[in-house]
């Protein structure tokens, strides 16, 4: 079976075979594999794509968890990867969110819809995203000689994003239940310290080939990000781009202020989101380092800096800004 960019998914006895000896949380609509939890309506998506997922040597692929900024990440990528003037990037930005412009591929379901629709703009700008976790990316995406972009993000601040996210899909939750889903590590692509830390590792391994960056760097300074991100990919700035101040303009289109009011990002939708349906603004809330603060009890806080601690601390990796 082929699952790359052009070819076609296809329903495949061995993986509903494996589908169903797989520890499931019917609750929460979820099964675990290889560490991780996954949507069930997802997982034959999913393993098709580990199995056979093709990548090219120019492709790039942005992968995050879910709420870690990847929606931020995508548009930055598309700014800087088609910019040959202000108009290039940003009439396509101001058209379609950009989940629409660079699709996660496991959302793609190509079972339900013959012909998956790849978007227009991925023909020439090979970009693609995922929140699957670094141990089922494809052979091809290890071994070809494609870039990864990957964004982390507090996990507190990952956290409440989720539930207030969990909630706009109108599934009336609270914040204790998503808190107890997230610490345990049950929800979709989770457990979340586990993803960052696998990623985190292969970037030490192979730093040409993926870039890790955090969410609160980012906000600290997003045009230092966007000159680091255009070296990554091969397309740094010219002399002549620098002087037009085109980091500065591409940073300071995708900003939370500018993004969210933009009208696409503000009353399109409903459309599908992997299992769900969300209207635009669901992906654009308050674009802020430390709401955390605001929403999470000091128990709350503390357990989940714990499981930080305990998780992290043998690896030397820090969340939170660099500097
Ligand atoms: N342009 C820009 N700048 C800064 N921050 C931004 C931007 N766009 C979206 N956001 C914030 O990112 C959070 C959503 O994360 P994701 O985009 O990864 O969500 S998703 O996984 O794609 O559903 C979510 O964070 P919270 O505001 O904390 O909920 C969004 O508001």
């Amino acid at each position: 079976m082929a699952c790359n960019q052009h070819e076609e998914v296809t329903t495949d006895k061995s993986f509903q075979q494996i589908i169903s000896t797989l520890p499931v949380n019917l609750d929460d609509g979820v099964c675990k594999y290889k560490g991780f939890w996954f949507p069930i309506r997802l997982m034959e998506r999913i393993l098709s794509l580990e199995e056979s997922f093709k990548c090219k040597e120019t492709d790039v692929l942005i992968c995050g968890f879910t709420k870690t900024g990847t929606t931020w990440l995508k548009s930055l990528c598309f700014a800087i990867s088609t910019r040959t003037n202000f108009d290039a990037f940003t009439t396509p930005l101001r058209s379609y969110l950009c989940h629409d412009i660079i699709p996660f591929i496991e959302f793609q379901t190509n079972q339900e819809e013959k012909n998956p629709k790849k978007s227009p703009y991925q023909e020439q700008f090979p970009l693609f995203s995922t929140h699957l976790p670094f141990c089922l990316l494809s052979e091809s995406v290890k071994s070809s000689g494609c870039k990864i972009i990957y964004i982390c993000r507090d996990p507190k601040d990952t956290l409440v994003s989720l539930w207030h996210f969990v909630n706009r899909l109108g599934n009336d939750q609270t914040l204790d239940s998503v808190f107890k889903c997230f610490s345990e590590g049950n929800n979709g692509w989770g457990p979340y310290w586990e993803h960052v830390l696998e990623y985190w590792k292969a970037s030490i391994e192979m730093p040409e080939k993926i870039l890790f960056l955090k969410y609160e760097d980012l906000k600290n300074d997003t045009v230092f990000y966007v000159r680091r991100i255009a070296e990554f990919i091969g397309k740094p700035f010219s002399n002549k781009e620098e002087e037009e101040g085109m980091a500065e303009k591409i940073a300071k289109f995708c900003r939370f202020e500018s993004m969210s009011n933009l009208e696409v990002n503000k009353s399109k939708g409903p459309r599908p989101h992997g299992p769900f349906e969300v209207n635009n603004n669901a992906f654009f809330r308050k674009g802020i380092v430390g709401d955390w603060r605001n929403a999470l009890t000091a128990e709350m806080i503390e357990k989940i800096d714990e499981i930080t601690e305990k998780k992290m601390s043998v690896s030397g990796f820090k969340f939170g800004a660099s500097v």
